[in-house]
């Protein structure tokens, strides 16, 4: 039975909801994402969907299976990446292929709306070449700007975080946390390797409209307690400056939320 808490800061809206497994999330999250897809797609015409790494991707797994298999929209879907490692697309630490193997290449995306990073450029060049094809993106209408910031908006943001309360490649205590004007930029030192990285701002993770937070397992549990728990640490975490200007959703498993 999950466990639903909701509330609403400064016009924020935030929910924490907590699964008594990996599987009954999975099968949330399914549901969260396709309602999410059918009324973007009737809104809009479109769904542009940001997805990170790591253990997200198998999380999705349930969006492969019936109902939603047959019933989404797939063809309107945009993919893109809140990060990506510096790497060839076929090399085991890339979040494209993490997520081609094992959600795109089962569905129905048209390969022209699924951007993946340029493999053969340098880590500067391709946060410079990503944030052009954001800013393409934004004139052709498929991604929204945001009146607020000014920044694109996404419909979808599906982000994971490690035990060290990183998301994206924005890590504990490292300046990136802190840049306000680029949209997409790089990380040469990436404490989690490989070193190399692309990674959206804050700026941009923050004016999506809706954003999951979907976090497995006990290794992470000490980070879910220092951002939704009673914390007197002053130290901010990179998950703790999530906060969107539309929706917030932590998915949580009981593992996770164990210290809460
Ligand atoms: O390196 C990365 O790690 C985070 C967290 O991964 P997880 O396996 O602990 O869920 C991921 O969200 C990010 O996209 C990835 O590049």
């Amino acid at each position: 039975m999950a466990e639903i808490t909701t509330a609403t800061t400064a016009g924020k809206k935030k929910a924490v909801e907590v699964f008594d497994s990996e599987e009954a999330l999975a099968v949330s999250l399914a549901k969260y994402t396709a309602d999410l897809s059918e009324k973007f797609c009737k809104e809009r015409g479109c769904f542009t969907v940001v997805l990170s790494g790591g253990s997200l991707i198998e999380s999705l797994r349930k969006l492969l299976e019936p109902p939603y298999i047959e019933s989404i929209e797939w063809s309107k879907w945009h993919i893109l990446w809140v990060d990506e490692r510096v790497v060839p697309k076929d090399h085991v630490d890339s979040n494209y292929k993490l997520a081609y193997d094992g959600f795109l290449a089962q569905v129905p995306i048209l390969p022209g709306n699924v951007y993946a990073i340029n493999d053969a450029l340098s880590a500067e060049g391709a946060a410079e070449d990503y944030e052009t094809c954001l800013k393409h993106l934004v004139n052709m209408k498929v991604i929204e700007a945001s009146s607020v910031s000014g920044f694109p908006k996404f419909d979808l943001m599906l982000l994971g975080m490690g035990p060290d309360g990183h998301v994206a490649s924005l890590f504990p205590g490292h300046q990136l946390c802190n840049e306000n004007e680029k949209w997409v930029t790089c990380i040469k030192d990436s404490p989690k390797p490989p070193p190399e990285r692309i990674t959206f701002t804050f700026p941009v993770i923050n004016s999506s409209a809706y954003v999951a937070l979907v976090i497995c397992g006990a290794a992470e549990a000490v980070a879910v307690q220092r951002a939704l728990g009673k914390d007197q640490n002053s130290d901010v975490l990179p998950v703790q400056m999530v906060s969107p200007e539309g929706e917030l959703k932590w998915f949580l498993d009981k593992d996770a939320a164990s210290k809460l």
